[in-house]
C-alpha cells in the first residue's frame, strides 16, 4: 500500500536529482499508509500540516541553515545562534506566532540549542510556578517580550545533585527590607546554568535563605545580572562562560558569583513560602514545591527522547537502505546492508523504542497537566508520584536514547564517524540529558525509594490500594508465578509480556526490600543499609520504568483500536510494540532467568520470535522512519537525506571544508616543503 497523500516537505540541503531507486522501491512497498501514521504521531492532519508549514519556513530560510555549523569556531557558533534568536523573534512578529505552542513549534523546527532555551524552558516556568500573582504581573510581560532574558541558576561548582548543600546565601536585612546575596566560598559559585555566561540579563537564583541567623532552606530569588542599557554586569556580580565542553557550543553555560548583592524583598519568588517585611517566615505547603520547575523539565525531556532517537534511527535506516556491501553469492548484486540480520537487530529495536517513547511522552504530559491542575487547587498529593515517575522515566529514556544514537552511528560504518552524518553532534549534544535536570543514577534512587516505601506499605497493610502503575506492588503472589510463553505465538500476547515486566520489577523491589532488612539486621542503620543496596536500586528504577513504558504502549494501541484506527496501522504498531517488549527482555535476560521466571523452554521461542519480528519490520522500515516526517534540515545529515542521494551530498558538503579552500595545504611552505625539498 502506498501513502494516502504525499508529504509536503521540501528536500532541502540534499543534492537534487533523481531519488535513490532503492528508497523509492521501499517506499512503494510499505504495508501501511505512511501519512496516516504521521497524523497519528503529530496529533492529526491539521496539526501535522501546521508543523510542516513551520518546518518548511525554517528549512528554506538561510538564517537557519545548519550546514555551516561544523566549520565554525565556538565563538562563531554562539554568534550564529544569537542571529537565529533574533530572526526567531522577527518571524514571531511577522507571522503572528504569539501563542506558546506556535513558538514552541518554531523553536523545535529551528532545532538548535538556542541561548533562549533556559529562558523559555525554566526561567519563565519558574516565574509562573513560583511567583505570586503580582510577581507574575511584573516579570512575565517583560520576559515574554524578551525585554529581559533569564536563566535558572541552581547548580554550583561544589554541588548539583545535593540541592540542600548549595552554599549561595540570601540573608534578609530587615532594616532595608532587602536580601543580601553572597557567594561565601569558591564552591558556592553558580556553575553550568545555560545562557548565564553571556546572554542573560536576569536569573532565578536558588540560595539558602537566612533570617536572623535562622536557616530556612533553599529558595528562588529573581536577580538582575546585567545592565539593560549596555549588558555590563551589575555591581557585585562576576559572571562569565565556563569554557569548552563536550559539545553544546551554541550555549553559553556560565558561572556567577555574588559579592553582597542587594535585592528588594519582593524579589524572592513567594508563591509558596513568604518572608514578611518584619522577617516572619511562612513555610511552603510542601517542602519540595520549589523543585517544581525541575519536574516540569524532566517531563519535557521525556517527551523529547522519542524525537531525538527517531532522528538517529531515520538517518541510520535510510542510509542502510542506500548502502550496499557484498553480494550473498558471487555474481549476484550487492546487498543493502539493512538486509543483514545484525543490522536489523541493531536498528529495529531502536525504531520500536522511538515509537514506544512517543506514547510515554503523551502519558507523562497528561500526568503533568493533571498534577498542575491539582497544584493550582493547593492539592500536592500527586507530587511524590509525579516526581518519582518522571525521575525514573527521564533516566530510562535518556539513557536508551543516548546509547541508541551511538548504536545508529556505529551501524553507519565509517561514514557514521563523519560529522556530516549528523550523528556525532546529535549524540554529543544529547548525552548531557543523562546528567542535567538530575543525574540519571541519582534520579533512579528517587524512584526506587518511592517504590520501596509503597512496597513496605503494601506488605504492612494487605488490601491497600496503590496508584495504577504501581498497583502490582500489592500482589506479592505474583512472585510465585512463572512465565508460560513456551511458544513463539504466546510471546506476542501483551498480557504475557506485561506479566514478565511486572514480575521482574516486583522481584527486584522485593529483593531490594529484603536486602535492606538484612543489612539492618546485620546492625546497620537505615541510612547505611540503603547505601549497601544502591546498585540494586538503579535496577529497580529501570525495571519499573520499562514496565511503565510498555504498559503505555500496549494501552495506547488498545485505545487506538477502540477509536477505529485502521488495521494496517494497528498491525505495524503492534509489531513494534512486540519487538520493544521482547527485545528488552532479551537484553536483560539474566534478570528473568535469575529467579527462574524464564527457562530455556521460554528463551528459545523468545529469540525465534524476535527474529520473526525483525523480518516483519524490514519491508516497512523506511516507511516507519518516513512517518516521523523530519525535514532534511531537522536531520542535518548527509546520510539521512530524504532523496537518498547520500554520496552526492557527502561529496558536496565535504567541499565546504575550509582546508579545501586552497589546493596547497596551509602550512605547506613552513612545514612540508622544507623536508620534501631537502637534499638527501
Ligand atoms: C508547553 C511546553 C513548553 C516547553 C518549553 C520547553 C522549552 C525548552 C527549550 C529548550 C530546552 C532546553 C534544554 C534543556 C536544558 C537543560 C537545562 C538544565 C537545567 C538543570 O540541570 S537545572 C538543575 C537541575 N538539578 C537537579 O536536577 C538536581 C537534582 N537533585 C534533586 O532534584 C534533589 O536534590 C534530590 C531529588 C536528588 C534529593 O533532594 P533532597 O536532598 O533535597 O531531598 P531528600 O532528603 O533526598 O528527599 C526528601 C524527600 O523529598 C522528595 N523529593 C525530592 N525532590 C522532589 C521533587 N522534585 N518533588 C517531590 N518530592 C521530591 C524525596 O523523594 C524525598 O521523599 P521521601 O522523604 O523519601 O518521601
Ligand atoms: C549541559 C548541562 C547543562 C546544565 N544546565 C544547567 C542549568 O541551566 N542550571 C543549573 O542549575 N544546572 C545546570 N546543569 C547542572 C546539572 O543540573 C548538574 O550537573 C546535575 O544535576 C548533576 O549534578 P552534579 O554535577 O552535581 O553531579 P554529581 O552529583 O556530582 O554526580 C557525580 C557522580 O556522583 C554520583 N552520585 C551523586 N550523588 C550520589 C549519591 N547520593 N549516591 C550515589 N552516587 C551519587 C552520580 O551518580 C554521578 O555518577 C547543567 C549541566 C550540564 C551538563
Amino acid at each position: 500500500m502506498s501513502s494516502s497523500s504525499k508529504p509536503n516537505l521540501p528536500v532541502t540541503n540534499a543534492v537534487n536529482g533523481p531519488p535513490n531507486a532503492d528508497l523509492v522501491r521501499e517506499r512503494g512497498a510499505a504495508s501501511f499508509p505512511v501519512r496516516d501514521l504521521t497524523y497519528l504521531v503529530y496529533g492529526g492532519q491539521e496539526r501535522t500540516e501546521h508543523l510542516e508549514r513551520i518546518a518548511n519556513m525554517v528549512a528554506s530560510d538561510p538564517v537557519f541553515r545548519k550546514t555551516d555549523r561544523f566549520f565554525l569556531s565556538r565563538t562563531e557558533q554562539y554568534r550564529r545562534s544569537l542571529e537565529k534568536v533574533r530572526h526567531y523573534k522577527e518571524l514571531i512578529a511577522k507571522h503572528n506566532l504569539h501563542s506558546e505552542l506556535d513558538q514552541q513549534d518554531l523553536r523545535q523546527a529551528i532545532d538548535e540549542d538556542l541561548p533562549i532555551g533556559l529562558h523559555v524552558g525554566m526561567f519563565i516556568p519558574t516565574i509562573v510556578g513560583q511567583g505570586t500573582d503580582e510577581q507574575q504581573k511584573k516579570w512575565l510581560p517583560l520576559a515574554r517580550a524578551y525585554k529581559i532574558i533569564g536563566t535558572y541558576a541552581q547548580t554550583e561548582l561544589g554541588h548539583g545533585s545535593f540541592i540542600r548543600g548549595l552554599e549561595t546565601v540570601a540573608t534578609y536585612d530587615k532594616s532595608t527590607q532587602e536580601f543580601v546575596l553572597n557567594s561565601p566560598t569558591l564552591t558556592a559559585t553558580k556553575w553550568w546554568p545555560g545562557a548565564l555566561g553571556k546572554t542573560s540579563t536576569h536569573c532565578v537564583v536558588f540560595a539558602r535563605l537566612v533570617i536572623s541567623d535562622r536557616e530556612c532552606g533553599v529558595h528562588p530569588f529573581m536577580v538582575q545580572l546585567r545592565s539593560l542599557e549596555n549588558h555590563e554586569p551589575l555591581k557585585g556580580i562576576t559572571v562569565g562562560d565556563i569554557g569548552p565542553k563536550f559539545a553544546y557550543e551554541t550555549m553559553d553555560n556560565g558561572f556567577l558569583r555574588f559579592d553582597h548583592v542587594r535585592i528588594p524583598r519582593d524579589h524572592m519568588l513567594m508563591r509558596f513560602a513568604q518572608v514578611a517585611a518584619d522577617g516572619t517566615y511562612s513555610t511552603p505547603p510542601h517542602s519540595k514545591v520549589s523543585y517544581a520547575t525541575m519536574v516540569f523539565m524532566r517531563a519535557y525531556i521525556i517527551g523529547t527522547a522519542s524525537s531525538t532517537l527517531a532522528k538517529a534511527v531515520t538517518i541510520a535506516v535510510r542510509y542502510s537502505c542506500v548502502r550496499k556491501q557484498f553480494p550473498l553469492r558471487s555474481g549476484e548484486p550487492e546487498q543493502q546492508i539493512l538486509n543483514y540480520q545484525n543490522q536489523q537487530a541493531a536498528l529495529f529495536p531502536l525504531l520500536a523504542t522511538a515509537y514506544a517513547f512517543h506514547f510515554t511522552g503523551n502519558y507523562i504530559r497528561q500526568m503533568y497537566s493533571d498534577f498542575v491542575r491539582g497544584m493550582r487547587a493547593q492539592d500536592f498529593s500527586v507530587l511524590p508520584e509525579m516526581h518519582a515517575t518522571s525521575a525514573g522515566l527521564k533516566s530510562l529514556t535518556t539513557w536508551i536514547a543516548s546509547a541508541g544514537i551511538e548504536t545508529c552511528r556505529a551501524s553507519c560504518g565509517g561514514h557514521g564517524y563523519s560529522k556530516l552524518s549528523g550523528l556525532p553532534s546529535l549524540y554529543a549534544n544529547y548525552i548531557p540529558a543523562c546528567t542535567y535536570e538530575g543525574d540519571n543514577t541519582v534520579m533512579c534512587f528517587q524512584l526506587a525509594r518511592y517504590l520501596l516505601k509503597l512496597y513496605g506499605k503494601a506488605q504492612a497493610k494487605p488490601g491497600l490500594r496503590l496508584p495504577g502503575n504501581v498497583s502490582y506492588l500489592e500482589k506479592s503472589t505474583l512472585l510465585d508465578e512463572r512465565c508460560d510463553a513456551s511458544t513463539e505465538e504466546l510471546w506476542l500476547d501483551p498480557a504475557r509480556q506485561l506479566h514478565a515486566y511486572r514480575n521482574r520489577a516486583l522481584r527486584l523491589v522485593a529483593n531490594c526490600a529484603n536486602r535492606l532488612v538484612a543489612e539492618m539486621q546485620k546492625g546497620k542503620d537505615e541510612v547505611l543499609a540503603v547505601e549497601a543496596i544502591k546498585s540494586d536500586m538503579v535496577k529497580v528504577a529501570k525495571a519499573h520504568s520499562y514496565y511503565v513504558v510498555l504498559n503505555n504502549f500496549v494501552n495506547a494501541i488498545e485505545q487506538l483500536r477502540a477509536s477505529g484506527t485502521s488495521t494496517p496501522i494497528l498491525r505495524v504498531l503492534k509489531t513494534l510494540c512486540d519487538l520493544f517488549a521482547l527485545h528488552f527482555i532479551q537484553a536483560d535476560l539474566g534478570d528473568f532467568l535469575e529467579y527462574g521466571y524464564l527457562s530455556s523452554l521460554h528463551t528459545e521461542p523468545l529469540h525465534a520470535q524476535i527474529r520473526r519480528l525483525l523480518e516483519a519490520i524490514r519491508p516497512d522500515a523506511v516507511a516507519l522512519v518516513d512517518a516521523f516526517n523530519f525535514t532534511d534540515h531537522a536531520l542535518g545529515s548527509a546520510l539521512g537525506v530524504h532523496n537518498g542521494r547520500v554520496y552526492e551530498t557527502l561529496f558536496e558538503w565535504a567541499q565546504q571544508e575550509p582546508l579545501n579552500k586552497t589546493q596547497v595545504a596551509p602550512g605547506y611552505h613552513e612545514y612540508i616543503k622544507p623536508f620534501l625539498l631537502a637534499k638527501m
